[in-house]
């Protein structure tokens, strides 16, 4: 397992999702875990939609960039091209969430099919998602 994270030396990084210098950001650091990129989160009250629970443009934004890194980790830029979320349980709030995602597909040299989802502690997914992300020149 490998905590590539540590390596990046952009002090420019403000990104909402993984920037530990962002001030309102999520702060999520990853790992790569063989063919699962994986990261931890425990929302708190200022993430939540109805009340108890995590919004739900927010537990996207956790599968969007979860799914980016794993990109990111095969050293691969890209911008999300489209994304569909299925919420199946609503996201508690102050309750250790494991955020995971992986590739299903390649196409056209391109396009990568993505697929990644929200695990409680007692096992249930509670969110799954599937994205597009286009490979770009960003780097
Ligand atoms: C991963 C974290 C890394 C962090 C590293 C740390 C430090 C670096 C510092 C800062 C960066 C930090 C973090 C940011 C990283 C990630 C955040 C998460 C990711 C996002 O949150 S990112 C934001 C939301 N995202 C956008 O803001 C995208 C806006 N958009 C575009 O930028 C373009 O739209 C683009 C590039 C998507 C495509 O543009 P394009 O010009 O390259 O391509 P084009 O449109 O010509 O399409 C070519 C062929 O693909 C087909 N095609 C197109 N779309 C398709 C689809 N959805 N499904 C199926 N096919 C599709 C066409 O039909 C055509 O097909 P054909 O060739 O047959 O005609």
């Amino acid at each position: 397992m490998e905590l590539l994270q540590d390596r990046i030396k952009d002090n420019n990084n403000m990104c909402f999702g993984c920037s530990q210098a962002n001030p309102i950001g999520l702060k999520l650091k990853f790992t790569l875990d063989g063919e699962i990129c994986r990261t931890e989160f425990e929302a708190k009250e200022e993430h939540q939609g109805w009340n108890g629970y995590m919004h739900g443009g927010l537990i996207a934004a956790l599968l969007d960039e979860t799914m980016a890194w794993w990109l990111w980790f095969n050293d691969i830029s890209i911008m999300t091209a489209e994304m569909t979320t299925r919420y199946s349980y609503g996201v508690p709030i102050n309750t250790r969430l494991v955020v995971e995602s992986w590739c299903e597909e390649v196409k056209r040299g391109r396009l990568y099919l993505m697929a990644g989802r929200i695990i409680l502690p007692d096992g249930k997914v509670a969110v799954r998602a599937n994205a597009k992300f286009m490979k770009t020149e960003l780097k």
